[in-house]
């Protein structure tokens, strides 16, 4: 919060800031087209002590580096006179501004350390953006609505193969329901001693994520079967696994959760078939929600989606796409449940301003897939 204020007020005025790239992406536009993205500069206050008057007031920014009880930048502020008020006053006025600056966005918070952090402020994904077969989002929708409810809880397994949307869709349901999104790392030497104090800090009416759960089981399996590996080409020590989190522990971790009103969890797997029938029995998933690669629907609609904005501007410069039959023509042309949603956007962001061009290099953009693959 201050320091979303002082990157903005004081990082250009200091007389030694850092410069990092930004976080967002940036478009510079040529004359044609749309060139190459590049992330912009951004300055932020060097360490040390920067003087700075706002509000008729001088106030000290200091900015340090602590190392007892564990390392952390610290930073301090203060003002000259013995009343507190202006402090007070310009600490409201960065905390206006900082939830000024979050209404657009998804807090996405990550464990480290044994605590919670703020890992990033997302642009907001909007529901409407997250391109599904129609049952698929009907019926899951339906189902979430509840959650509105702040006496519901629920569990989702979202499954699917890589870039098929289920993290896309749970910023979406974050935003939707306007959470915050609490992503779990489960590995990384995160310990089982740490999980219940982890989620005693999860407020409710917030969104609980763990993703790839099926890495909890197999790390498991990897472990037993280390232990009962006698052969000399298992030089892997059985323990190793023994510092990240068991099945037991997600097991209770979700039955922890469950007893937590309004906190909605979802984990993902790109493998549902490897997980622990245990994990996914009735009673610990409300529901398996299936993101699978494109159907002909899914296919249209992602193009309709992209494009509808390039074709009606093209129209008002007198060159007539239609979006409507170029969704259709290029949704005959890829065949069903071979490609990820991801895949195919990949193909829309090579041809960003020319729908026809993208439905003319579908078979290209294919045959390079598939040969991609093979490999
Ligand atoms: N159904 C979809 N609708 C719209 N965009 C999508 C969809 N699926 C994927 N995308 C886009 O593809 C990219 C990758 O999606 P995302 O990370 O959500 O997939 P994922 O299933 O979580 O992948 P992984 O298993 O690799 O983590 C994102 O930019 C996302 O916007």
């Amino acid at each position: 919060m201050l320091d979303g204020w002082m990157d903005v007020h004081l990082a250009n005025s200091t007389r030694f800031s850092f410069a990092r790239i930004g976080g967002r992406f940036t478009f510079f536009r040529d004359d044609e087209s749309y060139v190459k993205p590049k992330r912009p500069l951004q300055f932020v206050p060097g360490h040390g002590t920067h003087w700075f008057k706002t509000s008729g007031t001088w106030f000290r920014y200091r900015n340090v580096e602590e190392h007892a009880p564990s390392p952390r930048q610290v930073t301090y502020i203060s003002c000259w006179g013995r009343s507190q008020r202006p402090v007070r006053s310009f600490l409201n006025t960065c905390r206006e501004q900082y939830l000024k600056d979050i209404a657009k966005k998804t807090l996405v918070y990550e464990n480290r350390d044994r605590s919670w952090i703020k890992a990033r402020a997302r642009r907001t994904r909007q529901l409407h953006t997250i391109i599904l077969d129609k049952s698929v989002k009907e019926t899951w929708l339906r189902d979430i609505e509840q959650f509105l409810d702040p006496k519901t809880r629920a569990q989702y397994m979202d499954t699917g193969p890589p870039g098929t949307g289920k993290t896309s869709a749970t910023l979406a349901i974050a935003d939707r329901f306007g959470t915050d999104v609490y992503k779990l790392n489960l590995g990384a030497g995160l310990q089982s001693s740490e999980l219940n104090k982890l989620l005693d800090e999860v407020p409710e009416r917030s969104l609980l994520l763990a993703e790839d759960i099926d890495a909890v089981t197999s790390a498991q399996a990897r472990t037993s079967h280390n232990e009962n590996d006698p052969s000399p080409g298992n030089t892997q020590p059985a323990k190793t696994e023994s510092t990240t989190i068991s099945l037991s522990d997600l097991l209770n971790l979700m039955d922890g959760v469950a007893s937590v009103e309004g906190v909605l969890l979802i984990l993902t797997t790109n493998h549902p078939e490897k997980l622990d029938a245990a994990l996914v029995r009735p009673g610990r998933i409300d529901q398996m929600i299936e993101l699978g690669l494109t159907t002909s629907e899914v296919n249209h609609d992602l193009f309709h989606n992209f494009y509808k904005q390039v074709c009606e501007s093209a129209a008002e410069n007198d060159n007539f796409y239609n979006v409507s039959s170029l969704a259709k023509e290029f949704a005959g042309k890829v065949p069903q449940n071979e490609f990820s949603p991801a895949e195919v956007l990949s193909l829309f962001q090579e041809n960003m301003r020319a729908p026809q061009a993208a439905v003319d290099g579908a078979e290209d953009w294919m045959a390079k897939i598939r040969q991609g693959r093979q490999k």
